[in-house]
């Protein structure tokens, strides 16, 4: 318990008083001005943080904690299977780069409210790029390496990015992945003009420079001069951070400097009971929320010691990776994703290379990204003895909406439930009107406004797709797009998305976007992509295909070319690699597919025929399909 406050407490005041509650958790910041005003709201109807607050995000993170006395104490870690390397970089040390990187962005022409883009594999290089944005008041906008040349150039189109940060190669196990072509070719693809591209040579893969736009990280960052932060706006933007929308084009979700600050530095405290001085590992990656809540900021916001792993939970070398980097740090508390222990038990069932490890500093296990399989969580108990802590959040929320809370008291664990909402979100289940429903009833999990600290601010250059996509569906509420329900006790359980979302192995991706790809066949008439339960990455894409009339094309050829296509203009990321030739689609009367029938039929599960359908016999047609290839 790190909290003194109890849970119960915290909910009621962060619900009646919303602003005594979070002025609180502000005051433990060390602000350039504090805010006077704590909550204030817009003209659109959405809530901000602290307006006439100044601090800097990176400065409270960094100098703030060497001032503090934290100045010698490991604030990363950095652990790489793939490449041997290991480093303990102490706040000193990290700030000493970071203000450096800082220095080298501004000689680049950064400034405050430019964006950056970092394209890069788990290296300390890209945490030090992400706080050196956040230094000048830049506008970091972090690309996963698992995506696409395309869409790498979409982000740099719609960030506007004059910037781009990346390193020669990624390392996947054993696998050396040239990340330098692929931004080439993302860079000749965008429409908008990126000026300069720094590049960090890794000795695995010598990247080709051009002479007028790029430059050699190690080189610029030793010729640059370190800067100090620049204090911003609370209400500044942080960064962009890209997430799947139900169509095409990739939402930027933006994300503050004030209240991300306070909601990081609170829930490292209240959801994780960490504790300045502490070792906490996300095992993620920087290119997702849970990388940049909590490998980055969260931790050194609250004078943690962060591990950044650049390995996988099994081949790196094998299934003990996790829980040898857990004893060799005295790692306090371990966050995956359930997928990474899915990928574990299966290597390892019985947990025997666990038992080779000293795990007595491990006091507990989180896991979010993905709904937690009630197996999984069974054999994480009963081989691990510890508080196994399902939580459930956004990227667009940033931290936790529901959690077990471990910085309060634990409470008695369920299968399937994240526990209880954090103080600060107020949670209903709604039905598609926008009534309640009564507990145990599934319906559209819904946020009352305002929203808590550390929540998006929007999105990036569209404020009208901001409230299309999450306002204006439930009026006064945010629309999270998950489905789920409340139980007689409060349990949170979220069972999966109302939209066209599917999550593969944590990675949230758009079925609608693998449409646009798979559509652009020469083959295909027609197509529906829907998610599948997977054993190990929870779900997987299935594109269900109708071929041009007159086409012969077998269906294990069209498979890999379109397979091949999803990975060229997504990325590996996708794991798509089923196509079924099917010979029409189900579709009610006006023309719309009818996915989530589909959904439900691959996997198994009961449907009823909507009396808006078609032709009902479309149904049979495909059930037999489906069920030859289950
Ligand atoms: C709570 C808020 C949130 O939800 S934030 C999102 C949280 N999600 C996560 O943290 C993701 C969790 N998942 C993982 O870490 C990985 O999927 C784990 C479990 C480690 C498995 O990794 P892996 O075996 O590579 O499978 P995968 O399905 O991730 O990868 C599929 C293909 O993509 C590739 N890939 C992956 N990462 C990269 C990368 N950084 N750069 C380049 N390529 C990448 C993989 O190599 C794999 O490729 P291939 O198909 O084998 O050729």
């Amino acid at each position: 318990m790190t909290r003194t406050s109890t849970y119960q407490h915290d909910y009621l005041q962060a619900l009646e008083q919303p602003e005594m509650f979070w002025a609180e958790q502000a005051a433990a910041l060390n602000w350039q001005t504090p805010p006077k005003t704590i909550l204030e709201p817009g003209a659109d109807g959405y809530y901000r943080w602290f307006p006439d607050g100044r601090l800097n995000t990176a400065w409270l993170a960094l100098d703030a904690q060497v001032a503090a006395g934290r100045g010698e104490q490991a604030a990363l870690i950095y652990d790489s299977p793939v490449t041997g390397a290991r480093e303990h970089i102490s706040y000193r040390q990290l700030t000493e780069r970071v203000a450096r990187c800082a220095g080298m962005l501004r000689e680049l022409g950064v400034g405050r409210g430019d964006r950056v883009i970092i394209y890069m594999p788990m290296v300390p290089e890209a945490v030090v790029a992400m706080l050196g944005c956040a230094r000048l008041g830049a506008v970091h906008c972090v690309v996963f390496g698992g995506f696409a040349a395309h869409e790498l150039a979409v982000r740099i189109d719609d960030a506007q990015a004059d910037v781009v940060i990346t390193a020669s190669c990624g390392i996947e196990v054993d696998k050396v992945l040239a990340y330098k072509p692929l931004v080439d070719a993302a860079i000749t693809e965008a429409r908008h003009t990126v000026k300069h591209c720094v590049v960090l040579q890794r000795p695995q893969c010598q990247a080709e420079l051009y002479q007028d736009r790029d430059l050699d990280w190690r080189q610029a960052m030793a010729n640059a001069e370190p800067v100090e932060a620049v204090a911003v706006a609370a209400t500044d933007p942080l960064y962009i951070l890209y997430t799947s929308g139900t169509t095409g084009k990739p939402k930027g979700v933006v994300r503050d400097h004030g209240g991300h600050a306070v909601a990081m530095r609170y829930s490292m405290e209240a959801v994780y009971g960490m504790q300045p001085g502490d070792v906490f590992w996300a095992a993620s990656d920087v290119g997702w929320v849970v990388g940049h809540s909590y490998i980055v900021y969260g931790p050194l916001l609250s004078g943690c010691t962060s591990v950044l792993y650049e390995g996988k939970p099994v081949r790196t070398p094998d299934a003990g990776g996790f829980w040898r980097v857990c004893a060799e740090y005295k790692v306090k508390a371990l966050f995956a994703a359930p997928t990474a222990f899915r990928a574990i038990r299966k290597e390892d069932p019985e947990a025997d290379l666990a038992k080779q490890y000293d795990l007595s500093h491990l006091q507990r296990l989180f896991l979010a990204g993905e709904r937690l399989d009630p197996p999984t969580w069974a054999w994480l108990e009963q081989h691990f003895q510890r508080p196994i802590i399902d939580h459930w959040w956004q990227t667009e929320t940033g931290w936790a909406i529901a959690a077990n809370p471990a910085g309060y008291e634990l409470q008695q664990a369920k299968p399937g439930s994240a526990t209880w909402p954090m103080p600060g979100f107020q949670l209903s289940v709604l039905d598609d009107e926008g009534q309640p429903v009564p507990a145990g009833v599934q319906g559209n999990i819904a946020l009352k406004l305002p929203l808590p600290p550390g929540c998006l601010s929007g999105i990036w250059g569209n404020p009208q797709r901001f409230r299309d996509g999450y306002l204006s569906h439930f009026p006064g509420f945010y629309q999270s797009g998950d489905a789920g329900y409340l139980d007689e006790d409060g349990y949170v359980f979220v069972m999966g998305r109302t939209d066209d979302i599917i999550n593969v192995a944590g990675h949230r991706l758009s079925t609608g976007e693998m449409e646009e790809v798979l559509g652009s066949h020469p083959a295909v008439a027609e197509c529906a992509v829907i998610g599948v339960p997977d054993e190990l990455k929870g779900e997987l894409p299935l594109g269900l295909v109708v071929l041009k009339n007159g086409v012969e094309l077998q269906e294990p050829q069209l498979c890999a070319e379109l397979s091949a296509l999803v990975r060229r203009d997504i990325g590996a990321l996708a794991c798509f690699n089923r196509a079924l030739v099917v010979k029409r689609l189900p579709k009610t009367r006006s023309g719309k597919i009818l996915r989530r029938i589909m959904r439900q039929m691959a996997a198994g599960q009961s449907f009823q025929t909507p009396s808006t359908i078609d032709d009902p016999a479309c149904l049979d047609e495909l059930a037999n399909q489906l069920r030859g290839r289950r």
